[in-house]
């Protein structure tokens, strides 16, 4: 697994609004978002690209266009919905897939309630969203999904990750395949409600309101 902690000042400013609890969820929508985009940057540094002959008004040249097939951007909902905007605004065409995924606050696995997929994810590059990693048992369950579909070249975006849950990533995924987790910050620990301290709380309920 490979480890990429987004080292930028506009990127701490945000996040640090984000983590502020009297932040309203309007703001923190926004701000997902534009972290999202600032993330993608980053994130798709290894996007596959092929060479493409173009005319401009003086001459013809070599550009590079996205190679085929289109990557697959998959927000683990719900709070992962929040990235989708951002990160397709930067690949607008990459195709969109889904997993809902929720954490039971008890055992703290990852319960599947909506898969959403191609069957064949074969050559596909894939980035997963999801704005938190705290024990990593939801982003090792999306992780397993995509790769029992063939996928072999796979990142995740998230905001913050928990050193704990890093290390579970680490350990599932070990070099049997190309991981990568880009993220804005890595944050101390867990707290006895595996909730990432100093976090920024539910980020599912400060999208979207506790349901
Ligand atoms: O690393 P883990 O310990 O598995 O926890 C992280 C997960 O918890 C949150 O989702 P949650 O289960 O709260 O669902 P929600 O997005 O619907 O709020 C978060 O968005 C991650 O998906
Ligand atoms: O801190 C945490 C941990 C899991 N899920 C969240 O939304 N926040
Ligand atoms: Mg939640």
């Amino acid at each position: 697994m490979r480890l990429h902690v987004t080292d930028h000042p506009l990127v701490a400013h945000k996040l640090s609004v984000l983590r502020d609890e009297s932040t309203p969820s309007p703001i923190f929508r926004l701000l997902v978002d534009e972290l999202v985009t600032l993330l993608a940057y980053e994130a798709t540094r290894d996007v596959r690209t092929e060479p493409k002959e173009i005319r401009t008004p003086v001459t013809t040249t070599t550009g590079v266009k996205l190679s085929d097939p289109s990557p697959i951007v998959i927000p683990i909902l719900r709070a992962g919905l929040g990235m989708l905007d951002g990160m397709t605004r930067l690949l607008p065409t990459a195709e969109v897939g889904f997993l809902g995924l929720q954490r039971d606050e008890e055992t703290f696995e990852a319960v599947t309630y909506a898969n959403r997929l191609p069957d064949d994810l074969t050559d596909r590059q894939v980035f997963l969203l999801d704005p938190m990693l705290a024990t990593g048992g939801t982003l090792v369950a999306a992780i397993d999904y995509v790769l029992e579909r063939g996928a072999h070249d796979v990142t995740a975006v998230c905001l913050l990750a928990a050193p704990e849950g890093l290390q579970v990533v680490q350990d599932a995924i070990g070099d049997r395949v190309d991981v990568q987790v880009v993220v804005a910050a890595v944050d101390e620990r867990l707290n006895d409600k595996k909730y990432i301290v100093p976090g920024l709380g539910d980020a599912g309920d400060r999208l979207y309101g506790v349901v």
